[in-house]
C-alpha cells in the first residue's frame, strides 16, 4: 500500500473515530434506552425495505416471463402480488422517514442542550472569545452560535442518512450479489479470439464498474470537503457581521458608517460568493461524472448479458432480472459515488464539531493560575493581572479591603483597572495568584447588560422578577431616580437600544439597590451621569453596602466620587527597566489620602 494510501485510510479513520466521540455521548445518556430502541427500530425497517426490494426483484421475473409467454392468469396474478409489495414498500418507507426523523429530533435536541450546558458552564463562552481574539489558535473555534445553531442540525441529519443509508447499501449489497452471482451462471465471453467460461460474470462486472466510479469520484471530489468547511465559515462571519450592523445601528449610523460597513459586508459576502463559485465548479464535475456514470450503468448490464439472450440462454424474464439485481448491486457499490457531495459537508461539519468540543475540553481540562476563595474580606496575595499575550499589566500586588472601607481605585485609561475587576470577579484567566472575595457581591460592568423584553426581567437580571415584589421593583427604580420607569414595568421593549447610556447606567445601580449586596465593585457606573445625580446615587449605594456590613470598591475618573471613599488605589505608570516586580507595566500605591481627579 502506498504512503499516500495509508495516510488517507488513517485520515478516514480519524474523521470516523471524530464521529464516533461525538455520536456516543448521546446514545450513552440518560436517553439512551429511548435513542438505541429508535435506533434499532430503524435499522430493523431498513432491513427489511432490502427484503421488500429482493421480493420485488424476484417478482420482476415472474412478471416478464408472464408476458413473454403471453400468460394471462399469471399476469393478474402477479398485479395482484405487486400490489402487495408496492403496499409495504410504502408502509415501510413512511414509518422508516418518521422514525428517523424523530431521532434525530431527538439527538439534535439532546446534543445542543449538552453543548449549550458545557459551552454557559465555567464561562467558557467569554475564555473562548477572549482566547480566540487573543490569537491562541490551537482550541479557538470561531462563530460557536453556527456550531450550536447549524453544525449540529447538519451533524445528526447526515450523520443518520449516511449511516442508514451505508447500512442500505451494505445490506441490498449482500441480498443480491448472491442473486445476481446465481443469475450470472457461466457466460462465455469472446475475446480476441479466445472464448472464456466466467463463473459470477455479472458481479465481476459490477464490481469493477463500481471500484472504477468510485475512484474517479474520489479524485473528482476531493477538493469539496475543503470548500464546503470553508464556505460554513465565511457563511458564519458574513452572518456576523450583519448581526453587529444591528446591534451597533445607531452609532453606525451616526458615525456615518454605512460606507464602511457595506464595503465589509461586501468583502464578506464576495468571500462567501467566490467560494460558492469554486464549490458549485467542483460540484459540477462531479455532477458530470456521478450523471454519466448513473446513465451508464442502465445499459451497461444489458451491454454484458444481451448477447448470452440473443444466443437462447435464458429468458426476457431471467434478462430483467439479471437488469434488476445488477442495477442493484451497482447502486450498493456506487454509494460512495452518489454520496461524495453530502459526505463532503458531512465531515466539515464534523471537523467544525469536533474543534469546538476541543476547544471546550481544553477549558475545562486547563489550569488555572488564579486561586479564587471566599472570604469576609478582600484580600489579594502575590497577584499578578496580565495581558491575554502575557504581558503583566501589575505583579505581586497584596491589597486588602475591610468591611466598612471605601476605596477609589484610579489609573490611566488602559492600565488595567477594569482587569484588576475582572480578576476579583474570577473571570480573567490571565491573572495568576491567590484572591479571596467576600459571597455577597455584585460587580458593576462600565457597560451593563440590559436584556430585551419586560422591563421587570431587565430590571432583576438575572434573577426571576418574581423574586422582588412590585413595591420593591418600583423603590429601586425610583431611588435609582428612574421614576418615570416605575409604571412600565410590564412594558417589553428592546432596553438596550432605547435606554439612554445615562438611563441604562441608572438601571443597572436600581438592581444593586434593590438586591442590596454587601459588597460592591463599581466600575465607572456614573460616567454617563451629571454631577447631582452622581453623588446622590453614590451615597445611596455606599449606604446600601455599609448597611449590609460590606464595602464598596469603585473605578471613576472623577474627583467628586472621592468624597464617597476613605482609600485610594493609584495606578502608576513604570519607566521600562525600572526594576518593578515582574517587569509590570504599572505599580499600584494605595493610601487614605483624599482622592484627587485622575
Ligand atoms: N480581551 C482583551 N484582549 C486583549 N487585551 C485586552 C483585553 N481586554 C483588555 N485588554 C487590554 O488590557 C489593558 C487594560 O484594559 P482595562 O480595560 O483593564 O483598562 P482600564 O484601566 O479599565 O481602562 P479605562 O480607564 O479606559 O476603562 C488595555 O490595554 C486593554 O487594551
Amino acid at each position: 500500500m502506498s504512503s499516500s494510501v495509508t495516510a488517507r485510510a488513517a485520515t478516514f479513520a480519524q474523521v470516523l473515530k471524530r464521529v464516533f466521540a461525538l455520536s456516543a455521548p448521546y446514545f450513552r445518556s440518560e436517553e439512551k434506552w429511548r435513542a438505541r430502541v429508535m435506533l434499532l427500530g430503524i435499522v430493523a425497517l431498513n432491513l427489511f425495505y432490502v427484503y421488500v426490494a429482493v421480493l420485488g426483484n424476484e417478482w420482476y421475473g415472474r412478471f416478464y416471463d408472464a408476458l413473454q409467454n403471453k400468460d394471462s392468469v399469471a399476469f393478474w396474478r402477479e398485479v395482484g402480488v405487486f400490489g402487495w409489495i408496492a403496499f409495504f414498500n410504502i408502509a415501510v418507507q413512511v414509518l422508516k422517514f418518521y422514525v428517523t426523523q424523530l431521532l434525530q429530533l431527538r439527538w439534535r435536541a439532546w446534543m445542543t442542550r449538552s453543548y449549550l450546558s458545557r459551552w454557559m458552564a465555567d464561562r467558557t463562552f467569554y475564555h473562548l472569545e477572549l482566547a480566540r481574539y487573543a490569537g491562541k489558535d490551537g482550541h479557538t473555534p470561531d462563530n460557536p452560535d453556527q456550531r450550536i445553531q447549524e453544525d449540529m442540525q447538519i451533524f445528526t441529519s447526515a450523520t443518520m442518512t449516511l449511516s442508514m443509508g451505508l447500512l442500505n447499501a451494505v445490506v441490498t449489497l449482500m441480498s443480491f450479489i448472491g442473486l445476481l452471482w446465481g443469475l450470472s451462471g457461466n457466460f462465455s465471453l469472446t475475446f480476441g479470439g479466445t472464448t472464456y467460461q466466467i463463473v459470477g460474470a455479472m458481479v465481476w462486472v459490477a464490481l469493477g464498474y463500481s471500484i472504477l466510479g468510485t475512484v474517479i469520484t474520489h479524485f473528482i471530489g476531493r477538493p469539496l470537503i475543503r470548500l464546503n468547511f470553508t464556505q460554513q465559515r465565511y457563511e458564519a462571519d458574513f452572518r456576523h457581521h450583519l448581526v453587529r450592523v444591528r446591534e451597533y445601528s445607531e452609532a453606525i449610523a451616526l458615525d456615518k458608517g454605512e460606507k464602511v460597513e457595506r464595503e465589509q459586508l461586501d468583502l464578506r459576502f464576495g468571500d462567501v460568493l467566490r467560494n460558492y463559485l469554486l464549490l458549485i465548479k467542483q460540484q459540477k464535475n462531479l455532477v458530470t461524472f456521478t450523471s454519466f456514470f448513473g446513465q451508464a450503468a442502465v445499459i451497461f448490464p444489458f451491454l454484458v448479458a444481451g448477447q448470452q439472450y440473443f444466443g437462447g440462454a435464458f429468458q426476457l424474464g431471467h434478462l430483467m432480472q439479471i437488469g434488476s439485481a445488477f442495477g442493484k448491486v451497482q447502486e450498493s457499490l456506487s454509494w460512495f459515488v452518489d454520496n461524495y457531495d453530502s459526505v463532503a459537508v458531512w465531515r466539515a461539519t464534523t471537523d467544525r464539531l469536533t474543534s469546538f468540543d476541543d476547544g471546550m475540553r481544553a477549558h475545562a481540562e486547563r489550569e488555572d493560575g488564579l486561586q479564587h476563595s471566599p472570604s469576609a474580606m478582600l484580600q489579594t496575595g502575590d497577584l499578578t493581572v496580565a495581558l491575554p499575550n502575557g504581558v503583566p499589566l501589575l505583579a505581586g500586588a497584596a491589597l486588602a479591603v475591610k468591611p466598612g472601607d471605601s476605596v477609589l481605585l484610579q489609573g490611566p485609561s488602559g492600565s488595567g483597572k477594569s482587569t484588576l475587576f475582572r480578576s476579583f470577579a474570577g473571570i480573567w484567566p490571565f491573572s495568576k495568584g491567590r484572591i479571596q472575595v467576600p459571597d455577597n457581591v455584585a460587580f458593576m460592568p462600565q457597560r451593563p447588560y440590559v436584556p430585551d423584553g419586560k422591563l421587570r426581567d431587565a430590571l432583576t437580571y438575572p434573577n426571576p422578577a418574581a423574586d422582588f415584589t412590585d413595591d420593591q421593583l418600583r423603590q429601586a427604580l425610583t431611588d435609582a431616580l428612574l421614576p418615570d420607569l416605575a409604571a412600565r414595568l410590564d412594558d417589553s421593549d428592546a432596553w438596550s437600544q432605547k435606554l439612554s447610556g445615562g438611563e441604562q447606567q441608572r438601571l443597572a445601580i436600581a438592581r444593586v439597590l434593590l438586591k442590596k449586596p454587601a459588597w460592591l465593585f463599581a466600575d465607572e457606573i456614573t460616567s454617563a451621569l451629571d454631577a447631582k445625580a452622581e453623588s446622590e446615587l453614590y451615597k445611596r449605594l455606599s449606604d446600601t453596602v455599609h448597611a449590609a456590613g460590606g464595602a464598596m470598591v469603585s473605578i471613576a475618573h472623577r474627583a467628586a466620587v472621592g468624597d464617597f471613599h476613605n482609600q485610594r488605589w493609584t495606578l502608576v505608570p513604570q519607566e521600562e527597566g525600572t526594576g518593578t516586580a515582574g517587569g509590570a507595566r504599572y505599580r499600584l500605591n494605595t493610601s487614605t489620602a483624599q482622592p484627587a481627579a485622575a
